[in-house]
C-alpha cells in the first residue's frame, strides 16, 4: 500500500485542483491532502471559505482517500501519522523540494518528495485559479 500526500488551501474548487490531486494519486494507492489553516495562509490573501468547509469539499472527490485539517503549528505532525510513501507538492507551490526533503530526514521520515504536473486551459474562459474566480466575482457581481 503507497501512501501519498497533497496539500494546499483548496479555496473555491476548480478543474486545476482535481487535477492536481488526480495527478497526486496515480503515483499510489491512498490519497491524503492535508488541508492548509487559514491562519497558515500568509503568503496570499486568507480563504473566503473557513477550515472545515474546504476539507469537507476536498474530501468528496473521488481521487481523494481521506481528508486532514492541517496542524496549526507543526506541519510535520501530520505527516508522521499519515506516514506517506511520497509527498507531491503542485506544480506551482512555492515550498522547494530539496528543503521539504531536508526536513523530512531531520525528524526521521524516509519519503520522495516530487512534483505534479500544471493543468492547461482548455477553453478560453476557463479559470483555473481561486485568485481568478474571486477577481471575476468581484467584476461581475459588485
Ligand atoms: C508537506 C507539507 C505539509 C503541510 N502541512 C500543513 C499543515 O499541517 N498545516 C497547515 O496549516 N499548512 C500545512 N502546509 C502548508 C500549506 O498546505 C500550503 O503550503 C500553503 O499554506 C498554501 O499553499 P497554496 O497556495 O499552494 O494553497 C503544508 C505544506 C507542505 C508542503
Ligand atoms: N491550474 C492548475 N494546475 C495544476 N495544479 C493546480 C492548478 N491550480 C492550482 N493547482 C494546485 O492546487 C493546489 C492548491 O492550490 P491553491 O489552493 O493555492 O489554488 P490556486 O487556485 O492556485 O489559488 P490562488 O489563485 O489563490 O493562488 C496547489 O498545489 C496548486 O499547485
Amino acid at each position: 500500500m503507497r501512501r501519498v500526500i497533497a496539500q494546499g488551501t483548496f479555496d473555491i474548487l476548480h478543474p486545476g485542483h482535481v487535477h492536481y490531486l488526480s495527478d497526486a494519486a496515480s503515483l499510489g494507492d491512498e490519497l491524503h491532502v492535508i488541508i492548509a489553516r487559514g491562519e497558515n495562509v500568509t503568503h496570499k490573501p486568507k480563504p473566503i471559505l473557513d477550515d472545515r468547509q474546504r476539507r469537507d469539499m476536498v474530501a468528496a472527490l473521488d481521487v481523494v482517500d481521506e481528508a486532514h485539517l492541517g496542524h496549526a503549528e507543526d506541519i510535520f505532525v501530520p505527516i508522521e501519522e499519515i506516514d506517506p510513501d511520497v509527498i507531491v507538492l503542485g506544480y506551482d507551490q512555492h515550498h522547494d523540494e530539496d528543503g521539504i526533503k531536508a526536513a523530512l530526514d531531520a525528524r526521521g521520515i524516509d519519503c520522495e518528495v516530487t512534483r505534479a504536473t500544471p493543468r492547461e486551459q482548455r477553453h478560453d474562459d476557463e479559470l483555473l485559479s481561486t485568485g481568478r474566480i474571486i477577481d471575476r466575482i468581484v467584476e461581475r457581481r459588485c
